[in-house]
C-alpha cells in the first residue's frame, strides 16, 4: 500500500458541515485538482499544488486524530486514480467514510461500504454539461444526493429532476442547499416548504462557525 501516492491539499479535523452526518467530527482528506470550474467553488485553492503522500501516511495522519468519521472530498476526489484504493483503505481501518463527488466521473468502482455523497450540478453552476446522469442508477440508500442551487431557475430544474429520477425514493437522503453567497439561505428555506419537498434543507454549518477558510 505505501507504493500507491495521492496528491493532497489538505488534511483537517473539524465538524461535518454538510450532508446527513452534519454536525459530527470528521477528518476531511482533500485531494488535489479538479476537471470541473464550477461557477461558486469554495476551493478553488485545491485546484493545483498539494503535497504527494503516500495511501500509508493518508492513513496514519487521519488516523492520528482519533474520529469515527472521514470524508474524502477535494477538489475532484475521483480525478485521482488512487482515491479508489484510499477510500478501500480507510474503510478496512474501520472509519465511517463518505465522499464528496461532482458525479462527473464514474462512481461505479468507489467501495460499497462508503456513502457516495453526489453532486448533481445545476444550470447556474456552469457546469452541468458534465453531470453523468448514468451515475444516478449506481446510487443506492447508502448514498446522498446534493443539489447546490445558485437561483430560483436552478431551484425549478433541480425540482424537476427530483421528480424525473425518482431520486428521494433512490437515496438516503436529497440535499437542497443554497450557494453560499449567491441565494439567500432564507429563499430556498420558504421555496422547500411552500412546495412541500421531500428534500433535507442544508447551510454549510462550517462556515456559520468559522467563516469561508481552508481547513475548517
Ligand atoms: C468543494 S466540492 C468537492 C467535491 C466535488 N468536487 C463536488 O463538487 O462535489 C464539495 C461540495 O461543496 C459544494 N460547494 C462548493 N462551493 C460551494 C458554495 N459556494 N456554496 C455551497 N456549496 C458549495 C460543492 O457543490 C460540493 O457539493
Ligand atoms: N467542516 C467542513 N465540512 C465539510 N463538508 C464537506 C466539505 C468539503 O469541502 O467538501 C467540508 C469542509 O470543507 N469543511
Ligand atoms: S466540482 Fe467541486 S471542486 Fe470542482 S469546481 Fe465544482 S465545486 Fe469546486
Ligand atoms: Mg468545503
Amino acid at each position: 500500500m505505501d507504493s500507491k501516492q495521492l496528491r493532497i491539499t489538505e488534511i483537517f479535523h473539524s465538524l461535518q458541515g454538510e450532508a446527513i452526518s452534519a454536525g459530527l467530527r470528521t477528518v476531511f482528506v482533500r485531494l488535489t485538482g479538479c476537471p470541473l470550474r464550477c461557477n461558486y467553488c469554495d476551493s478553488e485553492y485545491a485546484f493545483f499544488g498539494g503535497e504527494k503522500m503516500s495511501l500509508k501516511a493518508i492513513v496514519e495522519k487521519v488516523t492520528s486524530y482519533d474520529a469515527e468519521h472521514v470524508c474524502v472530498t477535494g477538489g475532484e476526489p475521483l480525478s485521482q486514480p488512487n482515491c479508489l484504493p484510499l477510500l478501500s483503505a480507510l474503510c478496512d481501518e474501520g472509519f465511517a467514510v463518505s465522499l464528496e463527488t461532482s458525479g462527473a466521473m464514474p462512481i461505479d468502482s468507489v467501495d460499497s461500504r462508503v456513502s457516495r455523497v453526489m453532486d448533481l450540478k445545476t444550470p447556474d453552476s456552469g457546469e452541468a454539461h458534465r453531470n453523468r446522469y448514468e451515475n444516478i442508477e449506481l446510487l443506492n440508500q447508502h448514498d446522498q444526493l446534493k443539489f447546490v442551487i445558485c437561483s430560483r431557475a436552478d431551484y425549478e430544474w433541480a425540482r424537476f429532476k427530483l421528480e424525473e429520477y425518482n431520486l428521494t425514493q433512490r437515496v438516503a437522503e436529497v440535499l437542497f442547499s443554497a450557494s453560499h453567497e449567491e441565494l439567500p439561505h432564507r429563499d430556498l428555506a420558504d421555496w422547500i416548504v411552500a412546495d412541500r419537498l421531500p428534500v433535507r434543507f442544508q447551510m454549510q454549518l462550517h462556515k456559520i462557525l468559522w467563516g469561508d477558510q481552508p481547513g475548517f
